[in-house]
């Protein structure tokens, strides 16, 4: 039983179905990201969101541990969709994530791998059962595949498949990876769920800013709806 879920986002889009089914909320900032205390069925809750890219990210999830205390790490958020199966709106959650853009392949060594890093971080299979669990509950599908991080909005085909190809990804975005190291590092159970905005193609900015806000509740909502069972 943890002590206390974080729910993590990257832009505000992403966490604002949230706040409103906290109770007994308040608020500090802290790092200059803004952390919601409050509480979600009796279970103790911590949401924020980081701001885009990897490094942000990086910052706010060490921060919902370290500082905030929390054992267990949800993110919510949208993705771009390197899959065909994966049409805007479809949620997907991540059995790994990897760094498409980490890159030392001058020395012989893989796309995404450092020395004393792995190209894929696997996530909690107890908490990818919990997800499984509500989309049946719920009658949703849910997609489950390797999701690839970068610091780049990718709004072309030709990347997007070289991502898809490089790591057998179905999915893109800018943090997860970041979570996935930072939690496993630090032995925090972690989880990241994405609803599709894009196709990370030439349409994508424009895909992006006409669905973030329905696909960041698709994707809040069913985050949420995985509290209770934890
Ligand atoms: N195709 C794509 N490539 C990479 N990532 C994604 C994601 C996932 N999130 C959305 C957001 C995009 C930040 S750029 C838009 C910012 O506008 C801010 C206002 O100007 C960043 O936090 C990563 C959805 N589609 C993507």
């Amino acid at each position: 039983m943890p002590k206390k879920i974080a729910i993590m986002g990257a832009m505000p889009e992403e966490i604002a179905p949230l706040l409103d089914k906290l109770d007994n909320v308040t608020t500090s900032v802290y790092a200059c990201n803004t952390y919601y205390e409050g509480t979600y069925r009796g279970k103790e809750i911590v949401v924020a969101y980081s701001k885009i890219g990897k490094v942000f990210a990086t910052l706010t999830a060490t921060m919902l541990i370290e500082k905030f205390g929390c054992d267990l790490l949800l993110f919510s958020g949208v993705a771009g969709a390197i899959s065909d199966e994966l049409a805007i709106g479809d949620l997907i959650i991540a059995d790994g994530l990897c760094q498409h853009d980490l890159d030392i392949t001058a020395f012989g060594h893989p796309h995404g791998y450092v020395p004393e890093g792995e190209v894929c971080i696997p996530t909690d299979v107890t908490l990818r059962n919990i997800a499984k669990e509500v989309a049946n509950e719920k009658g949703l599908k849910l997609k489950e595949g390797i999701i690839a991080t970068g610091d780049q909005f990718v709004a072309n085909s030709e990347r997007k498949e070289w991502i898809g190809e490089t790591f057998k990804a179905h999915a893109l975005e800018m943090e997860g990876a970041s979570v996935a190291v930072v939690c496993s590092s630090m032995g925090v159970p972690f989880f990241i769920m994405r609803a599709i905005s894009d196709s990370a193609d030439m349409d994508a900015g424009f895909d992006f800013d006409a669905f973030l806000e329905s696909s960041a509740k698709t994707s809040a909502d069913f985050v949420i709806s995985m509290v209770e069972k934890i």
